[in-house]
């Protein structure tokens, strides 16, 4: 299921890449490398503060985690980079027995 979700999500990018509505957020995000790279790297240092916290509050980490896998999703979908091929690699490196 969230796999499915997130094969959604993608679609979705790819829709607003190939057709950008006026005003939509993530199409600036994927007309704009630069602004989506930025972005990327902000969502990863919120992340890393949530999860560096005293007092890891698991619904405010996991905001922050959706934040930067949109964001990361974003930024794969506006280089041409299919979600389908970074899950590969995990799942190669699971069958591989690499770690
Ligand atoms: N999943 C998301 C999603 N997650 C986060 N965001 C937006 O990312 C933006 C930046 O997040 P920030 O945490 O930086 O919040 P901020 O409001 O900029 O606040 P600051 O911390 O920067 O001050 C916010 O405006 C969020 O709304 C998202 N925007 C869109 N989506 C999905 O993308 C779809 C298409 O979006 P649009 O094309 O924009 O309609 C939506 O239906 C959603 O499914």
């Amino acid at each position: 299921m969230s796999a499915d979700f997130l094969d959604d999500l993608e679609a979705l990018l790819r829709q607003r890449k190939a057709d950008p509505p006026e005003g939509s957020y993530s199409a600036t995000l994927l007309t704009d490398p630069v602004a989506v790279q930025r972005k990327i790297m902000e969502e990863a240092f919120e992340v890393c503060l949530e999860l560096g916290a005293d007092d890891v509050h698991p619904d405010r980490a996991a905001e922050e985690a959706a934040d930067l896998v949109f964001h990361l999703m974003a930024g794969l979908v506006g280089a041409g980079v299919p979600w389908e091929s970074v899950t590969d690699v995990l799942r190669n490196r699971r069958q591989g027995g690499e770690r």
